[in-house]
């Protein structure tokens, strides 16, 4: 697989992370700023808001634009069932007013703006095109447009995540962290938005540099990371990117693993249990999203845990970009019993053996497989 085959779908992939970055950055201010009552409920019970759709939206178009040769294939998160019922015509005008003000910056990105101001209608088609099933042939894009929804609405840690699959393996991907610092280890740092907004001066903002885009394509055995565009610029591509690699630290007692924020997502006493057999001392570092696949390929952590519940299926738009990535910035990536995830059975990750570890070396993830082996017995899991 040669670089070049896919340069033309990474350039149009990474610009448009880039613009629902932006486009989430509004929306977030907005939300932390005039309250959440524009956040839904779905039928579990987690968050959906104008961001999740609106950049399924935006990806979606710039996807089928870019690639009008193709029969453009996406696999993603939203649906347009709520979207679409009268009584919330409100929430659908906002959605397409988002869409419309962030693909009228197309080109700031360099890429086309649409001729005309998309109506409800095209918004709702654009959205709703994703309903690709994935499988074991041919391509298919894989969105998450907004990761860690909950982190998105409480102003914390979100991502954007969009892959590319082809014939079932994962080829590229690219991840959007709008709030995790350029700066290596300030993932803790991390301010809400009205207290920095507020307290700090422009020019104090932009030197703070706090979101990235971090992408890496398969094989290439690198991953890459970028500033977010600032107003009144323009997006330099690729020539703003620095390379990213995994922690060297690979003893225990000097390395920190990070794991869901909600014990609902993964189990915190089996990892507490796993990470204190592994002889870890460090207390892990809980963040939302898939931040935490960033983090690892970035060097701030070193293992990253989840133990999602019995009967959980874990989907492919929540691991695939992250995997890529940390895989290429020189991690491992496996479920609890050491073998690859396989994204080549659709919308789930079918067949995973209990849980799922990213790991910055080869060593540290051994020691993994042998701790969850010696503690899956006494669990409850
Ligand atoms: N019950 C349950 N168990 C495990 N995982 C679940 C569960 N419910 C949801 N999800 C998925 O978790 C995604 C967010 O994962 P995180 O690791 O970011 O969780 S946390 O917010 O840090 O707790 C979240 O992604 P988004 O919906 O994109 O936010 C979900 O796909
Ligand atoms: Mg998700
Ligand atoms: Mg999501
Ligand atoms: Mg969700």
């Amino acid at each position: 697989m040669g670089d070049a085959n896919y340069a033309r779908e990474l350039g149009v992939a990474v610009r448009a992370v880039h613009m629902a970055c932006a486009l989430c950055q509004r929306v977030q201010a907005g939300l932390v700023s005039h309250g959440t009552g524009q956040v839904k409920s779905k039928d579990d019970d987690s968050p959906v808001t104008v961001a999740d759709w609106s950049v399924q939206a935006i990806v979606s178009w710039i996807l089928a634009e870019s690639f009008q040769d193709q029969n453009v294939s996406i696999v993603a998160e939203e649906d347009v069932q709520t979207l679409s019922k009268a009584e919330l015509a409100d929430l659908l005008a906002s959605v397409t007013k988002t869409v419309n003000e962030s693909l009228a910056e197309a080109p700031k990105y360099g890429l086309q703006s649409p001729k005309k101001a998309l109506g409800a209608s095209q918004v709702l088609e654009a959205i709703s095109r994703c309903n690709s099933t994935g499988g074991p042939t041919g391509r298919h894009w894989v969105l998450d447009p907004v990761d860690g929804t909950l982190g998105f609405v409480r102003g914390d840690q979100y991502a954007i995540a969009l892959a590319l699959i082809e014939d079932g393996k994962v080829i590229m991907g690219v991840l959007g962290c709008p709030n995790y610092p350029m700066k290596n280890g300030w993932l803790n740092h991390h301010h809400h938005h009205h207290q920095y907004d507020e307290s700090m001066s422009s020019s104090a903002t932009d030197t703070w540099e706090k979101g990235c885009v971090i992408y890496a394509q398969k094989g290439s055995g690198k991953a890459w990371m970028q500033p977010l565009v600032q107003q009144n610029k323009m997006l330099e591509w690729p020539n703003s990117a620095r390379q990213i690699k995994v922690s060297s630290i690979d003893d225990p007692g000097l390395a920190t693993f990070c794991e869901p924020v909600e014990k609902a997502n993964s189990n915190h006493s089996f990892t507490a249990g796993v990470a204190h057999s592994m002889g870890f001392k460090n207390q892990p570092l809980r963040v939302h999203s898939m931040v935490k696949y960033a983090a690892i390929a970035r060097g701030d952590a070193e293992i990253f845990m989840k133990f999602a519940r019995c009967g959980y299926k874990e989907k492919i738009w929540d691991h695939a970009a992250g995997v890529v990535i940390v895989e290429e910035a020189g991690g491992v990536v496996t479920d609890a019993g050491g073998r690859p995830l396989d994204f080549s059975r659709g919308t789930y990750l079918e067949g995973l053996d209990r849980g799922i570890v990213a790991c910055c070396s080869a060593k540290l993830h051994e020691g993994f497989i042998g701790a969850v082996y010696a503690s899956w017995d006494s669990s409850n899991l």
